[in-house]
């Protein structure tokens, strides 16, 4: 599965203890983070991140095109409610399209926690049946273009 981590600079510490914590869950997955809170991680555990821009320089909506082509699966977001974002729209609009493409997603430990273990006890099995949806698309829309191209 393709998982999302991002967080907030005052939930960071948060994110980077959590995921420590879930280390093997987390080694099995491929995992995804705006710039720094990547950085973080990466340090941190020794993990495998692809790293975005950072969020107030685009990473959210980087993250958020991954979600419209159906490329990630869950997303752990640790925001900062407290703390008023220079991003906000972005943040916005990274949550909206968690609720348009159903991709679970987790804005506070509390949730986070239940969707890990979900993960690991296979209940997000379902997200396969998308991953073979978007092959076939991929490999129709290779046809397509091969019958235009002539080839
Ligand atoms: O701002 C963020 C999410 O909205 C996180 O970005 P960084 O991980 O680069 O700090």
């Amino acid at each position: 599965m393709n998982i999302a981590l991002i967080a907030h600079d005052r939930k960071k510490g948060d994110l980077v203890r959590f995921v420590t914590a879930y280390l093997p869950v987390f080694e099995k997955h491929s995992l995804f983070a705006t710039g720094t809170t990547g950085k973080r991680i990466q340090e941190a555990t020794g993990l495998k991140v692809h790293r975005f821009q950072s969020g107030p320089l685009g990473g959210d909506q980087e993250i958020g095109a991954m979600i419209a082509k159906n490329e990630m699966d869950l997303v752990i977001f640790f925001r900062d409610p407290l703390t008023a974002q220079p991003h906000e729209p972005d943040i916005t609009a990274l949550m909206r399209l968690c609720d348009v493409y159903n991709v679970p997603l987790a804005t506070n430990m509390g949730t986070a926690e239940v969707l890990i273990r979900g993960l690991a006890s296979g209940a997000m099995d379902w997200r396969h049946l998308l991953q073979g949806k978007r092959l076939e698309g991929l490999l129709d829309k290779e046809k397509g273009n091969g019958k235009r191209d002539g080839t």
